[in-house]
């Protein structure tokens, strides 16, 4: 069994039996035909991935990795906030007439801050610290910017990342580690697909900044199962588990900018059938 099916049969177990239902109270999204999405929730969920030790993919069902990663070079690498750049459907409900989805994500990545060292976007803020004074507590991003709430689709759910650098004993390089604030998330459509995402974000920044990659922690404070998910949930958490993949990604590139999504592949993914037309609370 992987490690993170291990995590993500736990926490699914969790907030079945523990979870309070959101039924009846005033809830935002809403189902295709018009009916309002419940769910049910747990506060404060924390979940630790070791990267040093596996690939965080879930083996009950495969987590299309090839379409998380081109979302993640879409917001942290194209720093765009257009569908047209996005090579899946994922956004598409939630994009305007010109394909816009407002001043969210890569927008936000995107946008130049004034700093000591000049101006810069918040990744290549990240980037440079990372490079130049490591051992820093303010490597950070932070997308959930108020002033611009009103002009995005949907707020940002996974909005923050701090990376810490840890340096270990008898290792010969760095370690990068990350936290992931999220303040909403759709276990089932997005739980796996935002933890395979972020644990390719540190295996990338950690390989440009000369580092290995550590662990991940995921914070997230409301982990919900939508109502009709959780007939789904139940049959996925019973499945049989495999042993993890191994994560295959070029070593070649230097330069974050330099990646696309043909550097990434998961060898050895041996997973359960795929769950067809999960149904997504808009
Ligand atoms: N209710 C809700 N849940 C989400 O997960 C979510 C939103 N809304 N709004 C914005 C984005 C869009 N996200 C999504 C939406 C759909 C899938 C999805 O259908 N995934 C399929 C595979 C898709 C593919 O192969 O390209 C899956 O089987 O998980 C994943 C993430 C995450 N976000
Ligand atoms: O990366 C993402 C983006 C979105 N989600 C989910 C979490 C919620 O179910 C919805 C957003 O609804 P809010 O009412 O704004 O919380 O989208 C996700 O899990 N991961």
């Amino acid at each position: 069994m992987s490690l993170a099916d291990n995590i993500f049969i736990h926490m699914c177990k969790d907030i079945l039996e523990e979870g309070i239902s959101t039924e009846g109270e005033k809830v935002r999204p809403k189902w295709e035909d018009g009916t309002s999405a419940y769910t049910l929730k747990k506060f404060g969920v924390v979940n630790r991935y070791d990267l040093s030790k596996e690939f965080p993919a879930i083996t009950l069902r495969r987590t299309a990795i090839k379409s998380c990663i081109d979302e993640l070079l879409w917001i942290w690498q194209k720093k765009s906030n257009n569908i047209k750049e996005l090579n899946s459907h994922i956004w598409d409900s939630w994009a305007d007439e010109n394909g816009s989805i407002g001043k969210a994500y890569g927008y936000q990545l995107g946008v130049k801050h004034k700093y000591k060292e000049g101006e810069m976007d918040q990744v290549d803020r990240c980037l440079h610290d990372l490079k130049n004074n490591p051992y820093s507590r303010r490597i950070m991003t932070n997308i959930y910017v108020h002033q611009d709430l009103h002009e995005m689709q949907l707020y940002p759910c996974a909005y923050s990342v701090t990376f810490n650098v840890t340096k270990e004993k008898n290792s010969e390089k760095l370690k990068l580690n990350a936290i992931l604030n999220q303040r909403s998330q759709d276990i089932l459509a997005a739980n796996n697909w935002n933890v395979c995402q972020y644990a390719v974000l540190v295996h990338m920044f950690a390989q440009v900044c000369d580092m290995v990659p550590g662990e991940l922690v995921h914070v997230i404070a409301d982990a919900h199962i939508y109502d009709r998910h959780i007939p789904i949930i139940k049959e996925l958490i019973e499945r049989p588990v495999y042993a993890a993949p191994e994560f295959w990604m070029n070593k070649d590139i230097k330069d974050f900018y330099q990646f696309t999504t043909d550097d990434f592949r998961l060898e050895n993914y041996v997973t359960g059938p795929k769950v067809e037309n999960i149904p997504v609370a808009i």
